[in-house]
């Protein structure tokens, strides 16, 4: 891996203050993925890792808006096994990506702890819900999750391991959160909007093929 080390005064969290300079973290139970998925889009950057013993901070640098933006992704070091983090994990950050693993319900369920911690620390920056590791079982799809609907939040689901809408949600997510300490809500609704239709064209696509397939069966059936 091509990681670059970092001093520690990387950590300083005043440089959120700064126009170009942006904080996402990471949450959700052990071993759903969140590093894989850190790592994964951060090998579409310029690599850059600090690790400590308690955290890494995946940097990553690009454009929005055409202005270049440099972003911490904050991911812990096993802190979430505790199912509470360190309050300074939650200080400046501007979004947060709140993963489950789609195979173990219980991190599903989790998601209503993480999402009320975030909340008490960060009552209204923008948060995602990824569901990882569909590479598993892609039926998984097709089933309903809907906390990320009763909550209104954008919904995704991914794999790290074939990469599957992962440019996408990083993309987005980066959008939010600059949108965010621009203080304008606009490309939420944006956010929202498309992935509504994104849905609709998945269930239609889906509607389709399982249409095509049982006129293939009829025709073949004696
Ligand atoms: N099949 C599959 N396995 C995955 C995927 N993402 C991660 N994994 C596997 O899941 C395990 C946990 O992944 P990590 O990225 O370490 O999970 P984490 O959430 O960072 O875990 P902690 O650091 O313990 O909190 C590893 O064995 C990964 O290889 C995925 O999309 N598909
Ligand atoms: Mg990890």
């Amino acid at each position: 891996m091509a990681a670059e080390s970092s001093s520690l005064s990387d950590l300083n969290q005043d440089k959120y203050d700064g126009d170009e300079h942006i904080k996402i973290i990471c949450l959700g139970d052990s071993a759903v993925g969140k590093s894989n998925l850190l790592y994964l889009n951060s090998c579409y950057s310029r690599p850059q890792q600090l690790s400590t013993y308690a955290l890494t901070l995946y940097k990553y640098t690009t454009t929005v808006n055409e202005k270049t933006v440099l972003v911490d992704f904050w991911d812990t070091a096993g802190q979430e096994r505790f199912q509470s983090m360190h309050p300074s994990y939650y200080h400046k950050a501007h979004a947060c990506i709140m993963v489950f693993d789609v195979q173990r319900k219980i991190t599903y369920k989790n998601l209503n702890n993480w999402y009320k911690e975030l909340r008490e620390s960060r009552p209204e920056i923008p948060c995602v819900v990824v569901a990882n590791k569909i590479d598993a079982d892609l039926k998984i799809t097709q089933k309903s999750f809907n906390f990320a609907k009763k909550q209104g939040l954008p919904f995704y689901f991914v794999s790290a391991a074939d990469g599957t809408n992962v440019v996408k949600l990083f993309r987005d997510t980066i959008k939010l959160a600059v949108s965010y300490k621009q203080n304008t809500s606009d490309f939420m609704d944006e956010v929202m909007r498309e992935l509504e239709n994104f849905d609709l064209e998945a269930k239609e696509n889906t509607a389709a093929k399982n249409d095509d397939q049982s006129k293939e069966e009829k025709s073949q059936s004696p």
